[in-house]
């Protein structure tokens, strides 16, 4: 039986405003509008992410998905205030709990991280001791929470019962996943944040560990109604853990939906060819099918990003990028995708 911890807020139903019957959603917790980031380089500035603009409600986890190089991280560090010096933030606004951390002084940043909004990181042991036992860094960030049998019960029902019998042991004692199990539960429990951001946090681990990590997740939103920003390459994961899904290519955000209407009705040229492109959609006696081309230089480009992998480009689409448009619960920025019922500009 597992355990339950605090009330926690219900899980935001992926909700359709066509549906009269559903109560509206509720105010996200993160909306971001217009976000740009534009790093220096030797070869002169990089705009690795452009005009991207979504929401996190409560208890509400968002997949940003998308080939290496798309922005995804840019996105994520964005948001936390950890871009490296020298880099552009533009955003017209990111408002958090009533607040817009684009306008937020650096003193008061620092406050928030860890607390309201958390990040776990890909690699697990970036942010553990090596030398430190388990034991004595859990008592540093839960402090006297470790005594608390919800708390114990849960580390206990994650896997974690193997870190509390031994709190001596270092980290490398412990495997990759337990490792990983034990960094998302201390940000998780440790400040209680409204919001996680999670990059790529199962990358490293094999598909066992991984399912163990991604069931973790949904017990930490369940019990805590945690929100969470889970950021993917990997459309599969994405579609097990998230209920809204964002498709980033080039550094723009192109399509967003409820997953099971991603999967079922993708509109973007490029979210059609990446669900076609997973091994779940490929006949088992057909190859894999790839997409054609590459992205190199894509961010660079004055109309859509994919208009040269694109193969339903007009002309339109090499000189200017279309706007985004919302469609039914989800957005869409393609001059030659289906738009049905289009509802306007997104943002
Ligand atoms: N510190 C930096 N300085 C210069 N360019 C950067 C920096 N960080 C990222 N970039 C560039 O920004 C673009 C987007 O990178 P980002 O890491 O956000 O993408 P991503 O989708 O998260 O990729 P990945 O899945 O490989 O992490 C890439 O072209 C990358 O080379």
């Amino acid at each position: 039986m597992a355990t339950t911890l605090g009330p926690g807020t219900p899980p935001a139903a992926a909700a359709h405003p066509d549906d009269a019957a559903r109560p509206a959603p509720p105010e996200p917790l993160l909306r971001v509008r217009d976000l740009s980031v534009t790093y220096p380089s030797a070869r002169g500035p990089v705009t690795a992410v452009r005009d991207v603009s979504f929401a996190v409600r409560p208890g509400e986890i968002l997949g940003l998905v998308g080939e290496s190089g798309s922005g995804k991280s840019s996105v994520c560090t964005a948001v936390m205030g950890l871009l490296p010096d020298g880099t552009r933030r533009d955003a017209a606004e990111i408002a958090f709990e009533g607040r817009d951390l684009a306008r937020l002084r650096d003193r008061d940043m620092r406050r928030l991280r860890g607390r309201r909004i958390a990040l776990v990181p890909q690699q697990p042991m970036t942010s553990l001791s090596p030398t430190t036992p388990v034991g004595r860094q859990l008592r540093w960030y839960l402090g006297g929470l470790l005594d608390d049998p919800a708390v114990r019960g849960l580390l206990a029902d994650i896997g974690l019962g193997p870190v509390l019998d031994r709190p001596r042991d270092l980290p490398g004692a412990f495997s990759g996943g337990q490792l990983q199990r034990l960094v998302i539960a201390v940000a998780a429990l440790s400040h209680r944040p409204a919001l996680l951001l999670a990059d790529e946090p199962t990358t490293t681990l094999d598909a066992t560990v991984q399912a163990q990590v991604l069931k973790l997740l949904l017990t930490l939103r369940e019990q805590l109604g945690l929100a969470m920003l889970y950021v993917s390459h990997d459309l599969a994961v994405v579609g097990q853990i998230c209920d809204r899904v964002g498709v980033m290519y080039g550094g723009r955000l192109v399509e967003t939906a409820p997953v099971a209407e991603l999967f079922a009705n993708p509109r973007h040229p490029y979210t059609r060819a990446l669900v076609a492109s997973m091994p779940s959609t490929t006949p088992a006696d057909e190859p894999l099918r790839p997409i054609p081309g590459t992205a190199e230089g894509a961010n660079a480009l004055a109309g859509c990003p994919f208009a040269p992998r694109c193969p339903d480009v007009v002309d339109a689409c090499r000189t200017a990028m279309p706007a985004s448009r919302r469609i039914g619960a989800g957005t869409v920025g393609c001059h030659t995708a289906d738009h049905g019922a289009d509802e306007g500009e997104a943002t």
